[in-house]
């Protein structure tokens, strides 16, 4: 039997014709017809501790704290670092000081350090204070949407266009968040639908990335897997971000399953720290530490320094008087 051609021989190699055909893989594997991953070689670690993890404390964190904690975040090699929310401080006071503490860090030149901006009188403080990236909340539950931002969907997707339509004249990008993805405090389960609408909104309206919340982290990998198949019929899988909280301690099964279905953009909090004061029975984020674990374990790529992201996590703990809630941490404390 004659040898077989070079040609012939790269059709018999799957990985070969995976590469020649990244989509191939995705179908196969939705059809079940394979069972095997595809994970990114690199995912994008977006850090929310400094405003989702804080945002929710009871004492407010002294500024200086709060500076600290950035600049040894940025010393990580994280390339974006969450600082801050231009929200009202009789809604969040312990976002009050937003203007010191985006004015006192020393920026990273490769980090960028995006704020929360609900309306235009945010977005025109954070710009007055120099922010350079900026993000808008909104959310896939009607009750939720006014609980936390005191408007319906409808009215903060005219606040978010406004927001979006002057960042586009500075040039500053736009990142959106749709809260309760996958379960809201009042409504409960979240139609996948609505995640998806809420969702196409925002890119449509020229949101760079769309980060989707677990906001009280009550998903599974079946509902990730859900939520996700409708999500990304109407924004593309690299635009997609996941922000997974760990009440009920899902939060990693879930970060893998979207990391099968080609999502590399997750957020997270350094020590596990978080919640939303407007979501009740909600814990802290995932922590940043047990992502980089899992992620270097698996190979992926990140560019972050897990030591690194270990000693803030310990510097935030000690001043905030608390043990970190990230497995890792307290594993290599020896405090598990
Ligand atoms: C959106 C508002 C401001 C509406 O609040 P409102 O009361 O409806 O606002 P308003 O437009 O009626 O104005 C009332 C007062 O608020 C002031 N005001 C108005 N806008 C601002 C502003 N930007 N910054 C500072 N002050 C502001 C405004 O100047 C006025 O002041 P007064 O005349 O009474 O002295 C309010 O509901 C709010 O601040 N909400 C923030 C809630 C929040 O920060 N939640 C946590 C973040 S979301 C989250 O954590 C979820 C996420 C993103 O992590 C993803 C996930 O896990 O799902």
């Amino acid at each position: 039997m004659g040898s077989i051609p070079t040609t012939v021989k790269h059709c018999l190699s799957y990985e070969q014709l995976f590469e020649d055909y990244p989509w191939l893989r995705r179908w196969l594997q939705e059809e079940k017809i394979i069972t095997e991953h595809e994970y990114p070689k690199f995912v994008k670690i977006v850090e929310v501790g400094p405003r989702d993890g804080l945002q929710n404390e009871k004492e407010i964190v002294p500024t200086g704290v709060k500076i600290q904690l950035i600049d040894m975040l940025s010393a990580t090699g994280l390339s974006v670092v969450e600082a801050t929310s231009f929200v009202s401080s009789k809604w969040v006071p312990q976002m009050a000081d937003h203007t010191q503490v985006l004015q006192g860090i020393q920026r990273a030149p490769l980090t960028q350090y995006p704020v929360l901006t609900p309306n235009m009188q945010g977005f025109q403080d954070a710009v007055a204070a120099g922010a350079t990236e900026v993000a808008v909340f909104g959310s896939a539950s009607e009750t939720f949407s006014r609980q936390n931002i005191n408007c319906s969907i409808d009215e903060s997707m005219l606040r978010f266009q406004e927001v979006i339509n002057a960042a586009k004249e500075r040039q500053i990008p736009v990142r959106g968040y749709v809260s309760c993805a996958l379960g809201c405090p009042h409504e409960g389960r979240i139609e996948p639908s609505k995640v998806a609408e809420v969702a196409k909104r925002l890119y449509e309206m020229g949101c760079y990335e769309i980060s989707l919340g677990d906001t009280i982290g009550v998903g599974t990998p079946g509902s990730m897997f859900k939520m996700l198949q409708m999500v990304k019929k109407d924004v593309p899988i690299d635009a997609l971000a996941v922000h997974c909280h760990d009440t009920y301690g899902q939060a990693l099964p879930n970060i893998l399953t979207a990391l099968q279905m080609g999502v590399s953009v997750v957020d997270s909090a350094v020590a596990g720290l978080g919640g939303c004061p407007y979501a009740p029975g909600s814990t802290g984020n995932v922590s940043t530490e047990d992502v980089l674990y899992m992620l270097h374990g698996m190979g992926i790529q990140t560019n972050v320094d897990l030591n690194k992201v270990i000693e803030a996590g310990d510097f935030i703990c000690n001043a905030l008087g608390r043990r970190t809630n990230s497995k890792v941490g307290q594993a290599k404390s020896g405090t598990l």
